[in-house]
């Protein structure tokens, strides 16, 4: 395939594109999709809107000759997406392409190895506390901590790894389980890598209190458990990585708040029904979904990525914690714009 690689506005590529596959979810985590707000009234998208598995690699298949090495399917919950399996065997299909995934696990265990057969490369699961009363308070779901366990352990067998596990840090929450979870992980072949907490979307009544900094992550883990800094894997790795002292193996640490990357973010989002967005903090997306269905054919549909891309200028999380503004408007919700 013939790549013509486009850069932005800040000389950054197109290298990864997030695709989100549905934007429901079996759990309602209070920091993304709190009860109150995604309760049984809330209106899901229609299955006519969804992007179809075609329409998926039809995107990606554009996206990579523009750029694109790398997709990750998200949601939502991706798990949720049924025949998922099939849409990754055809997206392996697409010369060199790595496919990942991130999932909150409750299906995992069952799955782990149908995903694998289909060609998936790796699975990133998001797991927020090890005690299971914190874990029922963050994720707001009667799924067993020890099922999402059982899917990480799964996932790892499989050899759907590296196997990395996401922990969302939030103060007065979760912030007591970080130790434990480094230490449930330590000496094995999982990464555990800890977010600072974001005000993604307009939901989840975000306050700069509620941030636990990378720094004070990392302090916690050291005090117990040396830490000395490892470099980057590759350019625009979004986590700060860390390995312990006395081999007991990495974890890493994403400071979207305190130490934006925007720099280096070569991520275009997918959403479900087909919107493009230059960015996770972005109000507007472009929307493929109509286009493809009016009858556009790759020609126009590639000029749409392309120019879309030429012109972002996105930074939000260097303008949040900069001395300017951080730009208004509401923005789209991390279950929908794919986290
Ligand atoms: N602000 C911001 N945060 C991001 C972005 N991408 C990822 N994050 C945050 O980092 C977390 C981890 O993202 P992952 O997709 O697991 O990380 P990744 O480093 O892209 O994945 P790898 O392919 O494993 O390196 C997400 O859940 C977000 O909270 C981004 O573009 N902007
Ligand atoms: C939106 S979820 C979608 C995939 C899947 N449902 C899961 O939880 O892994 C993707 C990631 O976004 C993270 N996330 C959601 N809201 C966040 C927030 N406000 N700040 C930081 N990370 C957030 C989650 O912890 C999860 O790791
Ligand atoms: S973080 Fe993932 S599991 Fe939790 S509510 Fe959001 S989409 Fe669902
Ligand atoms: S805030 Fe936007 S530009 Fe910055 S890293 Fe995140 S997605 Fe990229």
């Amino acid at each position: 395939m013939t790549t013509h690689d486009v850069r932005d506005t800040r000389g950054r590529p197109l290298r990864d594109l997030r695709i989100s596959l549905t934007d429901r979810c079996n759990f309602r985590c209070v920091y993304c999709m709190p009860r109150d707000e995604f309760g049984p009234d809330h209106a899901f998208l229609p299955s006519d809107r969804l992007l179809t598995f075609d329409e998926i690699e039809r995107v990606t298949r554009i996206a990579m000759q523009l750029g694109v090495r790398k997709v990750r399917l998200t949601g939502g919950e991706p798990l949720l997406r049924s025949g998922v399996e099939s849409l990754i065997a055809t997206l392996k299909g697409l010369d060199g392409l790595e496919v990942a995934m991130t999932t909150n696990g409750a299906l995992l265990a069952a799955r782990a190895e149908g995903l694998a057969r289909a060609g998936l490369d790796r699975v990133t699961v998001s797991l927020d506390s090890t005690d299971p009363e914190v874990f029922r308070r963050m994720s707001d779901t009667r799924v067993p901590v020890g099922r999402v366990l059982d899917g990480i352990d799964a996932a790892a067998d499989t050899g759907l790894g590296p196997v990395k596990v996401n922990v969302v840090v939030r103060a007065g929450v979760n912030e007591s389980s970080v130790l434990a979870l480094a230490e449930r992980f330590r000496h094995s072949s999982v990464t555990v890598r800890f977010i600072e907490y974001m005000d993604v979307g307009s939901t989840n009544g975000w306050d700069g209190e509620q941030v636990v900094r990378a720094d004070q992550i990392t302090a916690t883990i050291a005090a117990a458990h040396p830490l000395e800094v490892l470099p980057p894997r590759y350019e625009g790795e979004v986590a700060r990585r860390y390995q312990y002292v006395d081999g007991g193996g990495e974890i890493g640490v994403i400071g979207s708040v305190t130490t934006p990357f925007c720099g280096d973010c070569t991520r275009a989002r997918l959403s479900a029904d087909g919107q493009v967005y230059s960015c996770l903090f972005a109000t507007a997306g472009t929307d493929l979904r109509t286009l493809m269905r009016s009858g556009a054919d790759d020609d126009v549909v590639t000029e749409t990525l392309r120019r879309l891309w030429t012109r972002r200028d996105d930074r939000y999380s260097e303008l949040r914690s900069g001395p300017g503004e951080a730009p208004a408007g509401k923005r789209v919700e991390m279950s929908f714009i794919g986290g």
